[in-house]
């Protein structure tokens, strides 16, 4: 796939073969993230530990937004597979712009859920991940490194539903058409589900948790991401979110007709 050629990123295989290798930089980064513990203050907003000058909200938020920042001088968000966590706070890049072919309508940077993204992650995904649950105060900087990295693998592969959405729009305009213009939200959403793709998605991590997750020289036979925790993730909160991101561009598609 290829963000300057727009027929290699509206091909639907093309666009499953990426998500197929994000579920490898998934995995990895959940690995990583389970040597620590669940390190609740790293998410705790004015933890009397963990002041920060001139900022109000978590470590991880300030991080997060720190690291943003950086990333948008670097061109980052100019990628039209990047969602930013704090669109207002992001920088304009020192690098001149690349002028990627439009491929996705216009009102696609609004589709952003990456405040429910955050939110699932931090209440949800690290409880399944961690080490253990508790605090680890010397590695709260290791900690929100690997979060962030966790966050935004989750955040691209979630918000690839743009363009899986639009490739299944243009492959059957009339009846999306008809379903957006009917607001039928349940039509749409049935006819986004492929549900043999999803079925195999969760059969490929199961292993790959299984190969991936599993270190053979740990006589204990001890686990770093288990498969129930990787298939659970996936079926109960990463295809669901990507799913509201194909209804939510969708649900505006004929805004641009
Ligand atoms: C991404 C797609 O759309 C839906 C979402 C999927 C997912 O998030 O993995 C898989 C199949 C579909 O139900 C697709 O059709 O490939």
């Amino acid at each position: 796939m290829d963000f300057l050629k727009p027929e290699t990123v509206l091909d639907l295989k093309n666009i499953r073969d990426e998500l197929v290798r994000m579920e490898d930089t998934i995995i990895f980064k959940f690995i990583e993230r389970s040597h620590f513990p669940t390190c609740p203050a790293v998410y705790r907003e004015g933890d009397a530990n963990l002041r920060i000058p001139e900022f109000e909200g978590s470590f991880l938020d300030w991080a997060l937004t720190r690291t943003e920042m950086t990333q948008s001088q670097l061109r980052r968000f100019e990628s039209p597979d990047e969602t930013p966590f704090f669109p207002d706070q992001i920088l304009k890049p020192i690098l001149p712009s690349v002028q990627y072919p439009r491929v996705l309508a216009s009102y696609s940077p609004e589709i952003n859920i990456n405040g429910e993204i955050k939110d699932v992650y931090i209440n949800q995904i690290t409880k399944l991940i961690s080490k253990y649950d508790g605090e680890s105060w010397e590695n709260l900087g290791s900690v929100a490194t690997i979060d962030i990295e966790c966050l935004q693998s989750l955040s691209r592969r979630i918000h690839f539903g743009k363009f899986v959405a639009e490739a299944k729009f243009q492959a059957d305009r009339p009846l999306y058409t008809k379903m957006i213009r009917e607001r039928d939200i349940e039509g749409i959403y049935e006819n986004i589900t492929n549900s043999a793709v999803e079925e195999k998605i969760l059969k490929r991590l199961c292993v790959k948790a299984e190969v991936y997750g599993v270190d053979p020289t740990n006589k204990e036979g001890q686990r770093k991401i288990t498969p129930t925790y990787l298939v659970k993730i996936y079926r109960d909160l990463v295809i669901p979110l990507t799913k509201k991101v194909e209804v939510d561009y969708l649900l505006r598609r004929l805004e641009c007709e």
